[in-house]
């Protein structure tokens, strides 16, 4: 498959697009629209823990009853350009698609990440489908095939992945971080724990709602591992 890696597609001529979780924490954010998929945006700006700017001439009442979070900002205006400085990452979610494709422009000028809600050809990046437990995050997308079978697939794995799933993750972060404290020169020690963990029965435990044995099982693992 030599042949087809370096192409950005594969053997069907699918286009991939590079997954990635991005920090916005603390990042300023504009959406542009105000309307309800405006508001899916802005939330899940919000839960991400980024400043959010909403512009728009006209607020949906979903986005009105948002007023007052934290971190939230709403100006009551067109888009004007200047609305760009200092943003990190931009939605243009407004009706006009000419609008939308003008500020869509600004942003790739200025190297400013743009998402346009209902045009993937003008982004430089798609929203996909998530589902999360915890610290565990997984993403859906059909690169824009069809967001509806995003969720729907996204719906199909929330039954499969159970809250154990979020529960095991940060117990594993927490070990990570004392098998790091344990073992700071031995790396080969480190990688034998860390697939012991995941591969032992822990998460079983947990599934059964047996949470101390499951702890138990953890400090077996980190500290009485045959070296
Ligand atoms: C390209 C993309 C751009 C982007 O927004 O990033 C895009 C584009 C468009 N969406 C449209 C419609 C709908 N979008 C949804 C829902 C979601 N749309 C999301 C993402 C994306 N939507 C990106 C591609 C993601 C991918 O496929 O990988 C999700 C995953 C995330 C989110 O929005 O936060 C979220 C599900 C969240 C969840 O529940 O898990 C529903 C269903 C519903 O309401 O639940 C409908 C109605 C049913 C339908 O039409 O399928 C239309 C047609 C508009 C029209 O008819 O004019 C376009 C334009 C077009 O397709 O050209
Ligand atoms: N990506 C997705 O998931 C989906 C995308 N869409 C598309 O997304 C677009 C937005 O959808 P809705 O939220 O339902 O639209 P809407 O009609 O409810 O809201 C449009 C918003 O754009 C604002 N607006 C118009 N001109 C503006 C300007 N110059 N500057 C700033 N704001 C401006 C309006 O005041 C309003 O708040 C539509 O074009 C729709 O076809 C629709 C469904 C799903």
């Amino acid at each position: 498959m030599r042949k087809t890696l370096f192409r950005g597609e594969d053997v069907y001529g699918t286009k991939h697009l590079f997954p990635i979780f991005l920090d916005i924490q603390g990042r300023e954010c504009l959406v542009v629209g105000g309307g309800d998929v405006a508001l899916r945006k802005v939330k899940s700006l919000l839960q991400c823990g980024a400043r959010v700017k909403v512009v728009a001439p006209e607020m949906a009442s979903g986005v009105q009853t948002l007023a007052g979070e934290p971190g939230l900002t709403m100006i009551r205006k067109g888009f004007e350009e200047t609305d760009l400085d200092g943003v990190f990452m931009v939605f243009c979610a407004t009706d006009q698609d000419e609008v939308n494709a003008s500020i869509a422009r600004l942003c790739e000028r200025r190297g400013i990440l743009v998402n346009v809600v209902d045009k993937p050809e003008e982004c430089t990046f798609i929203v996909p489908s998530v589902l999360r437990r915890g610290p565990l995050s997984i993403a859906v997308s059909t690169g824009g095939n069809s967001p509806l079978w995003a969720r729907r697939v996204r719906e199909l794995l929330e039954s499969v992945i159970t809250d154990e799933y979020g529960e095991f993750t940060e117990m594993l972060g927490a070990a990570r971080d004392l098998v790091k404290k344990t073992y700071p020169d031995d790396i080969a020690r480190r990688q034998q724990v860390f697939q012991s963990l995941v591969d032992s029965d822990i998460f079983q435990l947990l599934r059964s709602g047996q949470k101390e044995k499951a702890k138990e099982r953890m400090e077996q693992c980190i500290f009485s591992l045959p070296g």
